[in-house]
């Protein structure tokens, strides 16, 4: 099937789901982005004080409270957990090209 045979009435939603789709995915990449503005501040302020890029139990703390968040917001917990290691694996990295400079 083409976009040209889907049925009108269904196409519309579509459209509408994934204009708030695109919305969403605006905000995600903006609040990213402010994350790691903070971060990047965090990583300045760790190598000035030799302080080590990762901080494991401020990160156990994290995962609690996010898993937290997402079994009330009916997200997947281990998924939650997932994308949240994600980023912080990549904010060690830019901690320790900062600790390098
Ligand atoms: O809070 C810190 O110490 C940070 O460096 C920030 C951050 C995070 O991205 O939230 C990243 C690395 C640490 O292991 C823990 C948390």
């Amino acid at each position: 099937m083409n976009n040209s045979e889907i049925d009108p009435a269904v196409q519309t939603e579509l459209t509408r789901l994934r204009e708030s789709i695109d919305n969403i995915d605006a905000a995600v990449v903006h609040m990213l982005a402010e994350r790691f503005k903070c971060t990047q501040q965090v990583g300045r302020l760790k190598a000035e004080h030799d302080l080590p890029p990762a901080d494991p139990a401020r990160e156990a703390r994290q995962i609690a409270r996010l898993r937290t968040l997402a079994e009330s917001a009916r997200l997947d917990p281990g998924f939650a957990e997932k994308l949240l290691n994600f980023i912080i694996a990549e904010v060690i990295r830019h901690h320790e090209t900062i600790a390098r400079s």
